[in-house]
């Protein structure tokens, strides 16, 4: 019998409503409804300018919000500032990694250590990291600085942790070892995880659910099994040609 089907739901650690991001007051993203919940792994998919990454800057307070509300943890957080948001359990993975190159896996990983923080615990999670903690992070491969730069986001224990294309400039290989990492973070800590990948089929393997992004507005939702067994609706709204096809969850 499937364990899953007969667990309740957890709770939403992140509720997006009607939210409008965009830039200089003029909106690329537009009513867009999305949710976390604890524990589980997000993707957010959709072609190049679709508005990925202007809805998890959004998210993760590093741009205000044009119109919508955004929801963490229970609270109200639109545009409360990303330095803040970081203390309260929300974490951000940039696209650039943004590691200090010259300190080494160790000294990356205590810098982002709070009060509470400990590194024990992400080493547990990550052991991969572990055979490099004296390495200067300029010098690891590009999947071990990615391995790093989410090792750094988990240190605080975050309630939810935002990635932002984890994948790019990295080889397929190396992105089938990385993104299964951020399965083992929602089970491991609990986190809420809303990723973007370019990879979608790689993506879908380790999220519950996706949603998918055409031309700044949600045109298809549902879980992973649902997106996978519709690859021609997928496809589709890839184009920006299906709207919000697929059973919402
Ligand atoms: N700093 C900016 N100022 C003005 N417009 C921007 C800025 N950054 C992105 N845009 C525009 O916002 C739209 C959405 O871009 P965004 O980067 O969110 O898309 P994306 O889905 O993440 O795409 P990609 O996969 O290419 O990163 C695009 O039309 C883009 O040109």
């Amino acid at each position: 019998m499937p364990a899953t089907e007969a667990e309740p739901e957890a709770e939403a650690v992140l509720t997006v409503t009607g939210l409008e991001a965009g830039y200089h007051g003029i909106p690329v993203v537009r009513g867009l409804d999305l949710q976390v919940r604890a524990g589980e792994v997000v993707a957010l998919l959709g072609s190049n300018g679709a508005g990925k990454t202007t809805t998890l800057m959004t998210v993760a307070g590093l741009l205000a919000p044009l119109g919508g509300s955004i929801s963490f943890d229970g609270e109200s957080i639109g545009g409360v500032a990303a330095h803040r948001l970081a203390r309260r359990g929300l974490s951000l993975v940039p696209e650039d990694r943004a590691l200090f190159a010259e300190l080494t896996v160790r000294e990356n990983l205590r810098l982002a250590r709070a009060k509470t923080g400990s590194e024990r615990d992400v080493l547990d999670l990550l052991p991969e990291l572990t055979k490099c903690l004296d390495r200067k992070a300029g010098l690891l491969s590009g999947g071990e600085q990615q391995m790093l730069a989410v090792g750094r986001a988990l240190v605080t224990r975050p309630k939810l942790l935002v990635v932002d294309e984890m994948s790019l400039g990295l080889a397929p290989v190396v992105v089938e070892r990385l993104l299964p990492v951020l399965r083992r973070v929602a089970v491991g800590f609990g986190t809420g995880v809303l990723v973007v990948e370019q990879h979608v089929t790689l993506a879908l393997d380790v999220a519950e659910r996706a949603y998918v992004l055409a031309h700044g507005r949600l045109v298809l939702s549902g879980t992973a099994a649902q997106l996978r067994d519709q690859p021609d609706l997928l496809t589709a709204s890839y184009l920006g040609d299906a709207v919000r096809a697929a059973p919402s969850t």
